[in-house]
This record gives C-alpha cells, structure tokens and sequence, in this order.
C-alpha cells in the first residue's frame, strides 16, 4: 500500500484512477509521495521516506529540485498537460488588449438600467474601439509545448509570428508551423513586434529577463503578455513602460501589488491552466506517472532524475538505485551482485546532470547482506527493492 498526499485540489478524474494499492492521506509526514499544483515546497518539511512528488503541471519553480534529488526524491511534472487551456487564454489576452473588451462590458453593466442604453451604446461605442490581430506582429519567447500552440494559433488568426527559443526541442521544432519566423535574437523580436508573449520556464537565468533594457528596445506601443511567470518580468520597468506609453499594455497572469491595478496592466488570477480539461489531463498524467514509479520503478517526465523506464517488472525482484552520476557506479553495483551469486536478468542506467538512476531486475530477492553491501557504494543516494 502507497499512500499519497495532495497540496492541492487535484481533479477526480486523476486520483479516481488510482488502484486500491494507494490511499490518498491527510497526513504529510505518513506520505511516500505528494502531489502538487502551485503550492510552494521550499519551506516544507518532508519526511526522509518521501519517494515522490508530482506536480500536476508545467512549471516546478515551487519545488526545490536539487535538494530533492540530494535526497533521492523522483519529482515529476506534466509536460504539455496543460497548453491548450493557456494558448486560448493566451488568444483572449491578445483580444483584451487590441480592443477595450473590458472597458465596454463595464461601462453597460454600469448604465445597464437606463431606459434609452441602444442610444447611448451607439453614442459611446467609439471610446471602446480597437484594432484587429490580423497583420500584426508577435513575438513568441519560448517554443515549448505552449509556446508552439500559441505560434501557430497566432498564425492561423493572420498574425506575422516570430520564434525564439535557443534550447528548442526536435518535438517542438516538428510541430510548429512553418510560417513561423525563426529568430536568433530576441533583439529582433523586441524591434518587429507589436506584442511579445513569453513562455518560458522560470529559472535563476531567465528572472527578470524582461527587464529595462528589453522594454527601451520593443516598438512603441507594444503589448507584453506574460503567461508563465510573474518573476519573468521586471515590475518597474514594465511600469516606467506604461507611464511613458513605450508599452501599450501589460497583460498579466501573475498579478501583484505593484502592478495589478496600475493603468494599462490587464491583470487575470493566473487561470491559464485552470480548465477542466487541463487540470483532469494534469491530474491523469501526474497519477499515472506516480503509480508506475511508486509500483514499478520506472521514471517517466522527471525533471531532477532522468527518464528510466524498463517497463513490467518481469522478474522476480526488481532493484531500483537513485545514485551520484559518477564514473564506476554500475561497475560497484552489478559487482555487488554477480559477488553474491545473483544473476541480472535485465538493466537499464539513465544519467541527467549530476544524477542518474538504474534499474536491475533480478532472478530472486537479494539478501539484506547484498543491499546493505549496494547502500554502502559512495554515491549511492537511494535504493528500492519492489
Ligand atoms: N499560466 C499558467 O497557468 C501556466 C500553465 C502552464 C505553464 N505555465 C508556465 O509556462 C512555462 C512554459 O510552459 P511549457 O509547458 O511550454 O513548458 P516547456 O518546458 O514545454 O517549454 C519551455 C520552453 O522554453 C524554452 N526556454 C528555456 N529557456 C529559454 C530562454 N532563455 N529563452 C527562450 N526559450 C527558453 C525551452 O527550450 C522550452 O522549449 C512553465 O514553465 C510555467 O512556468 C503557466
Ligand atoms: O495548477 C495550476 O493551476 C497552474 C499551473 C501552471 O502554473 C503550470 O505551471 O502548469
């Protein structure tokens, strides 16, 4: 039996998946594994037995990575889970700031009692007035899985859509639209275009990219949206941006106090994921993957450990080692085994950066002697024997 802690509301049609080999608790400290949406995991403390954790969504900059992999926990995200939900709201950003949507609706709300409102419409309207998407031009930073939805959707609307991602995946670069401009600077995203939309991860290198620098570089009256995160983006400079009319709007998922009510910023409660469609996909994927790591040992979408997946367990015992990516490291643990007479029936070893995990199936169960031996191997950060 596994049990499993939710952060957050996690949808149904996920955790009605998994199988009575797992119970969902309220209890952290009795959890092997967690699973997570936006709450923040810096300050938490999990205990040592934690395996897991699975973040229903994209982005993991709630979840300290590095400090969990020093501890031999697997953490998991939904990789294009959710992009479909964040491109139409990315398309409605894009509509909110090329016309006064927002300003309209209000304004009818706010007269909506008075008996000649058709007149007064046809009288008013004009203050509301905006432009079309069509031949325009827009920027994508970010060509992952919602930044080429959002490319080639803003293609399709008739827009001139330029691409910047230096990392882009082989995947990515297959889906986009070839009517995508591909651009090597963002300097030439910041003079073509008149809106910018960023979507990229969150990271040490990327806080703050969109700072003063970028903003005295875009057209006049370009529009920025930020779908991805807050800390992407320097407040202040957005904020000298509007005062001076360099930016026209600045729409916004990640509202704050310095920016959320300020003239031109179009703020939303960051709902780009929240659809039913795109939290029961997150929450089916994240169970999934938590179910055939905790049951099997494979590592499927792992963001601190690489992809390791040797599929059913066949044999009788299946040994899985999270481990240092050091030279020698198979060499000590195979030996370990082959030493005490246990024969490897199948192996597979995946290494991500500084980490790397392998699996051994085995013809019968090691002794406790064997696995103590396998523990004591300097590197060796975890192991598991399912
Ligand atoms: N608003 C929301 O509710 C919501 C929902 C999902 C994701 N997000 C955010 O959007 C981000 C992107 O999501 P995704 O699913 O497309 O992720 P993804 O991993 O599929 O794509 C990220 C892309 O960014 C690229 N990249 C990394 N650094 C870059 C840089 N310096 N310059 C240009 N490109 C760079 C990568 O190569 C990758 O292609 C997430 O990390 C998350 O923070 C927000
Ligand atoms: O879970 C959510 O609602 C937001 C998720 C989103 O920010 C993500 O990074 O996937």
């Amino acid at each position: 039996m596994y049990t499993v802690k939710c952060l957050n509301p996690i949808s149904n049609r996920g955790l009605d998946l998994f199988t009575s080999e797992f119970e969902v608790i309220d209890d952290l400290n009795a959890a092997d594994a967690v699973l997570v949406r936006s709450a923040s995991m810096h300050d938490l403390e999990v205990p040592d037995s934690m395996l897991a954790v699975a973040r229903a969504g994209a982005g993991v900059n709630n979840i300290p990575l590095n400090e969990y992999a020093e501890k031999g926990i697997t953490v998991f995200n939904t990789p294009g889970a959710n992009a479909n939900g964040v491109k139409e709201l990315v398309v409605a950003g894009l509509l909110l700031a090329s016309r006064d949507i927002i300003g309209g609706v209000n304004w009818v709300k706010e007269n909506a009692k008075e008996a000649d409102l058709a007149k007064m419409i046809e009288k008013k309207k004009k203050e509301f007035a905006g432009n079309e998407l069509k031949g325009k031009s827009i920027g994508v930073i970010g060509l992952g899985a919602i930044g080429v939805l959002v490319a080639n959707i803003c293609n399709r609307l008739g827009m001139n859509v330029y691409g910047y991602d230096p990392y882009v995946s082989v995947r990515s670069a297959w889906s986009l639209s070839r009517m995508v401009n591909h651009s090597s600077s963002l300097d030439e995203i910041y003079e073509k275009c008149d809106f910018l939309t960023i979507h990229v991860p969150y990271m040490e290198s990327t806080k703050g990219m969109i700072g003063k620098e970028a903003v005295q570089k875009m057209k006049d009256g370009a529009t920025i949206l930020n779908f991805a995160r807050g800390e992407l983006v320097d407040d202040q400079a957005v904020l000298d941006g509007l005062a001076s009319k360099k930016i026209k709007h600045y729409v916004t998922d990640f509202p704050n106090p310095a920016v959320a009510a300020a003239d031109g910023v179009i703020t939303i409660p960051h709902l780009g994921a929240s659809t039913e469609e795109s939290e029961e996909n997150c929450a089916e994927m994240a169970v999934d993957q938590l179910m055939n790591y905790l049951e099997k040992g494979n590592i499927v979408n792992s963001v601190n450990y690489p992809n390791c997946d040797l599929g059913d367990i066949e044999a009788e015992c299946r040994i899985t080692v999270h481990h240092k990516n050091l030279p020698n490291m198979i060499g000590q643990l195979t030996s370990a085994l082959a030493e005490e007479g246990y024969n490897i029936e199948n192996m597979l070893n995946k290494s991500k950066k500084d980490y790397a995990y392998s699996i051994f199936d085995v013809e019968k169960r090691p002794s406790e002697k064997v696995l103590s031996k396998m523990k004591q191997i300097d590197g060796v950060i975890r192991l598991r024997v399912l």
